[in-house]
Order: C-alpha cells, then structure tokens, then sequence
C-alpha cells in the first residue's frame, strides 16, 4: 500500500455543497470542533472494536484524543490514535462526500454487540471544518500492517491533493488552518469551552492544554443496577453545580422501537416555572447537541432536569421537521409514559414518602394532568389532595370521604377548597361546623387543576369555601326558615344599601343559621375562576371584569333584630359595624375603615 501523489476533484454531487454547509446545517460555526471531536472518538473506538474482535493484534496504547493550537501558525489540531486513513480510505471516506464511511463500517460489525458506540451519521462531519477553516490538512497513518502514512489537503473547494504523509504513529491529525474571520477560535478559553458544552461526556479520554476536560463515563451510560443513589447525586451536582438536591430520577433505557437512555431528575420546583426550563440536556451517544429540548420533551416535562441520548433523533434538521418526525413523538410518549409509571412505582412503593414529597412534586403532576391527558389517565389513580388538617388524599379517595355529607340537592359532590386558610378561616370554620371538609388548594396552577378535575369526574364540583354563604355552598334540600316578614327585608336591603354606598356590592337578605356572622361578603366562584386564570395565563379580559361582592345578611342574627329596632344614628353604627366585621373576617379591613372600627368599637362598648 504505497502513496501515489495525486491531484484530483473530489466528487460531490451538489456544486455548491460548502456554502449549504456554511449557511443551513450549521448556524453555529463552533460545531466544526464537536464535529472533528467525535469524527477522532470514532476512530479511537473503531479501533478499540478491532482489537476485540481480535482484527486488530496490535498495542492500543492510552488511546485518546488531543485538541491543540498554535496562534502563531494560526492552526488548530485534532489528533487521534486512532484507525487511521490509508491514501485509498482517504479518497473513498473524505473525498466521496455522499459515502459515509461509518454507515459502512456499522454495517460490517452491526451483529457484534457494541456496534452502536459509534457515533452517529447526523451532518457533514469532515466539511464543517471548512466554516472555520481557509485550508485542511490531514495527516494519518492507518492501523493497517505495511500501511504508508498519508496527506491530503484541500482549500474547500472541489480540489484536493494526496501526498505521502509524516505520521510515523498510528492515528490522525486533523490540522486546520484557520481563516481569517475565525481567528476567534485561535484561544485558550474559547476552545475549551466549546470543548466542555460539546464534549463534556464523551467516551473517550479528550486532552486540551495539558488535561483530560471529559468524563468518559456519565452515568446514563452505565447500567442503573451498578448505580447508587450517591451517583445519581453526584452527576447531579456536576450537571447543576448550585442547585439543591433532586427529590429522585428516573433512568430511561430504550433499545426499541427507538434507542433512548438517560436520567431524568425531579427537581425541588419553586413557586416560577420559567426557573426550570432548558435544564435538560439533549445528547447523541455522549456528543452534546442542545439543551433546547423543547420538541422532543413534552412541554410539561420540560420542568424536569438531566439528559437524554438518543441517537435516533434527527439532528441539525428543521423544527417542523422534528416536531413531525415519529421517532420524536414516540419518544415523548415513552418518556410521559416512564414519567407516570415511576410516579405511580413510588407511591405504591411507600405512600407516605409520597405524601412527604407531594408538596414539591404536586405542582409537576397537576402540570401534567392539566397539559396532557395521556399522562392525566395515569396520575388521576396517584395526584394527592391535601385538607386544612393536612391529610392527604387521592382524588378518588376524597371524593368517597365527603360523598355522605357534602353531596348538594343535584347529586353533585361538592369538594370545597381554600386558598388562602389565614385568611379564609372564618369560612373554613364555618364550613367545618357542619361537618364538612376543606382541601388546600392554593399552587398556582391550581385553579386550571380545578378546572381540568371537574372537566373529568361527574358529577363533582369544586367551589372556594369563601364563594357563598354556608347554606348556599352546598345547595341540600333543607330549607332554613327566616324569621323576617318581607317588608323588614325590604327596609334592611334599603338601608344597608344607604349606608355602605357602593355600587360594587350586590346586597341580600338570607336566612341563614343563628351561628354564623351577620353579614357575610362572599366573591362568587365564577368570578374568582375568571381572575384566577386570567393571571396564570388565560385570557387577559376576564381580569378586567368589575368584581362584584355578595354582601349577604342574616336575618336570623341577633344583630339584625338589633339593626332593626335600633334609631337612624344606632342602626347606621351597627350596618357599618356588622359590615366591618365580615371585611375583617376576610382580612379585607385596612385603612380608615379600621381606624373608625377600632373607634366605633371602642365607643360601643362606653
Ligand atoms: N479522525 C479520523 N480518523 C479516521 N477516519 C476518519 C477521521 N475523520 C474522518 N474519518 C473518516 O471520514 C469519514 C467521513 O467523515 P465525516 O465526518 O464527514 O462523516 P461521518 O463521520 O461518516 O458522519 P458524520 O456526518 O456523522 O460525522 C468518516 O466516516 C471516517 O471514515
């Protein structure tokens, strides 16, 4: 196997194929780098793979891959002990752009095992070299007994020249020469960057400056039955060196229909969705390619951290076309499936760790269920709710619990909730007097969680304990009788009316039980459904809607007979004053209005 010098053309068969590489498959001209990176761990590996199917008898030696640079000469070098090209491979590999040399290659070993460490066909690899690049040289020597080491060099036009090479070892030097606009990358820093974002798990050793700047072994390559938790930990902290331990992980391992390994992490979440996204790390057999992982992790999904490899997902090709492609979207619904079965595995396995964890994770699994009913199907069976004595309960479970006591006149199971139980105590207590239960529903996206509930389970309705009076709330059969004539009703409307002056209040009389205020303030759950979610992200104008206050007074409080008996100046003071109480049973009563109720308080009781 001699080398014969030779001038060619190389055969491409798209003319203008350098300035399609430049301007559409790689917007990024720093890929060249991950390019030439993964095209020398290819190599290292083929040969690895020879040497175990016992083709090659030769020493492998420390295999790795070294990337250097000289700002005088104006190169960058990536160097590889490698298999080496002949002079032939050389033309067959790099000159006939279109014959993938590693798509043969697999082809040839793919019955043996190991095959699949190869990295995968997803570009140009070789020709990206020419985005930064005014010349390429490749100097190489192959792994062949008798080989003769070779040179090519081209200037990125369809011209080449082959000579005899300098290598005396074993390997590849890949030498570009870097054009003028690049000199960019002729640094230190820059290159190792590009070097830790691209190549930071890479399967064979990478030397930059002197050091390895790779962890050959990430543990998503690893099987999960030799991990333990400490190295679930530990390659958390190195993917996210500040953030607070995970609550736990999932390890994907697919090898069919679609190849898919990783480790997903729950993260603690705070209170700020737009905190967690683009934390997961997309990969193709340990080649970083994004973190933008937006179409092939289902939206919900995208709150969790870690990485996933897959050399099945098409690359460097348009969104639309990955939004469309199958693979893609079988593997968001194996990853919502995965998602869902190990969130259902742990709270089968040890409930109460469940409970424990359900304030952190809850808000991932109502997202979820809100997002994506596949995953909704599964998590209705595990999502908890949490009651204001803090038990918790699955959906099902709950619904059974208060089915005796909080089922209206409809048939309907009325749950209540409570978003704020400081502020809504005087309802909660009032709901609890009678028997019935309130859940804390208070995340935010609980009241698109409410909505999504109701949407499914029938006959189940979810109402804020605050939105209406007691006896309305859960709307049952039994009427309370009221003691006032119609005329009194009419006068106290009137008056109330007079007094309290603003036209945001829509006042009535009730009766209602001896026990509960004299006056109640209630904001109807439409209404408050409507502002809700115009703030998580609904539509802006319901938040613009007047808000009108129920203003409910009881005709069978002791109070209102006082109001009633009571002369002008004394019925005024005791309106305000009632009205004031069930502001102040809300926390609503600020300002001058509590100054003058301390006052009048204070006056009352001369
Ligand atoms: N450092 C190297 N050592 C040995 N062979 C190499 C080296 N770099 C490239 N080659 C050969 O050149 C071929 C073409 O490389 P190129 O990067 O263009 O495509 P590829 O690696 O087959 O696919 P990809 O587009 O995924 O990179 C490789 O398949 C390989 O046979």
């Amino acid at each position: 196997m001699t080398v014969t010098e030779e001038k060619g053309t190389i055969s491409i068969h798209t003319e203008n194929i350098f300035p399609i590489i430049k301007k559409f498959l790689y917007s990024d001209h720093e890929i060249f780098l991950r390019e030439l990176v993964s095209n020398a761990i290819d190599a290292v590996q083929k040969l690895k793979r020879l040497s175990s199917l016992g083709e090659y008898g030769g020493e492998l030696g420390e295999l790795k891959v070294k990337v250097s640079f000289d700002e005088a000469a104006k190169t960058i070098t990536v160097s590889d002990n490698g298999i080496g090209m002949t002079a032939d491979e050389i033309k067959k590999y790099i000159n006939q752009i279109a014959f993938s040399g590693a798509k043969e290659f697999l082809e040839k070993y793919k019955d043996a095992g190991e095959g699949n460490q190869i990295i995968g066909n997803f570009g140009l690899g070789f020709y990206s070299a020419f985005m930064v690049a005014e010349r390429v040289e490749i100097q190489t020597l192959s792994f062949r007994e008798g080989a003769q080491a070779a040179r090519w060099a081209s200037e990125g036009n369809t011209e080449f020249e082959i000579t005899k090479g300098e290598r005396t070892e074993r390997g590849t030097d890949i030498i570009l020469h870097v054009a003028e606009d690049s000199k960019e990358f002729l640094d230190k820093f820059r290159l190792e960057n590009i070097l830790k974002k691209y190549s930071r798990f890479m399967p064979i050793a990478i030397e930059f400056d002197g050091k390895v700047i790779n962890n050959t072994a990430p543990i998503w390559a690893k099987s999960p039955n030799d991990l333990k938790d400490e190295d679930y930990l530990a390659f958390y902290k190195e993917l996210y060196p500040f953030s607070e331990d995970p609550l736990f992980w999932i390890h994907l391992n697919v090898d069919y229909p679609f190849n898919l390994t990783g480790v997903l992490y729950f993260p603690k979440l705070k209170n700020d969705l737009s905190l967690h996204r683009e934390k997961i790390q997309l990969y193709s057999r340990q080649v970083f390619i994004t973190d933008e992982v937006k179409d092939i992790v289902p939206e919900f999904l995208m709150l969790l951290h870690g990485v996933i490899d897959s050399p099945d997902i098409p690359l460097n090709v348009s969104r639309s076309y990955l939004q469309a492609d199958s693979n893609v979207k079988k593997i968001n619904t194996h990853i919502t499936k995965k998602v869902a079965d190990k969130l259902s595995e742990l709270f089968k396995a040890d409930r109460k760790g469940f409970e424990e964890k359900f304030d952190d994770i809850g808000l991932f699994i109502k997202y979820g269920m809100v997002a994506d009913d596949k995953f909704y199907e599964k998590a209705k069976d595990f999502v908890l709710v949490k009651n204001t004595d803090n038990q918790y309960a699955t959906i099902e479970e709950y619904r059974q619990k208060v089915e005796p006591v909080q089922t209206d006149k409809e048939g309907s199971v009325v749950m209540l909730y409570t978003t704020d139980p400081g502020k809504q105590d005087t309802f909660i207590q009032s709901a609890k007097k009678r028997g019935y239960d309130v859940l804390q529903l208070n995340g935010i996206l609980d009241s698109h969680f409410i909505n999504t509930l109701e949407s499914k389970f029938e006959k189940v309705s979810l109402k804020r304990v605050d939105s209406d009076t007691i006896d309305k709330l859960i709307n049952k059969e039994e009427t309370i009788s009221g003691i006032l004539n119609d005329e009194e009703k009419k006068n106290l409307k009137e008056w109330f009316e007079q007094t309290l002056n603003d036209k945001n209040l829509s006042i009535s009389v009730s009766p209602l039980p001896t026990d509960e205020l004299p006056v109640t303030i209630t904001l109807p759950e439409f209404m408050r459904r409507m502002q809700d979610m115009a703030k998580t992200g609904g539509n802006p104008m319901f938040g613009s809607f007047p808000t009108t206050y129920q203003v409910t007074i009881n005709e069978n409080h002791t109070l209102t007979q006082e109001i009633l008996k009571a002369d002008e100046a004394k019925r005024r003071q005791l309106i305000r004053h009632v009205y004031d109480l069930a502001l102040l049973s809300q926390n609503l009563l600020s300002g001058s209005h509590l100054t003058s109720f301390i006052q009048r308080t204070l006056d009352l009781t001369k």
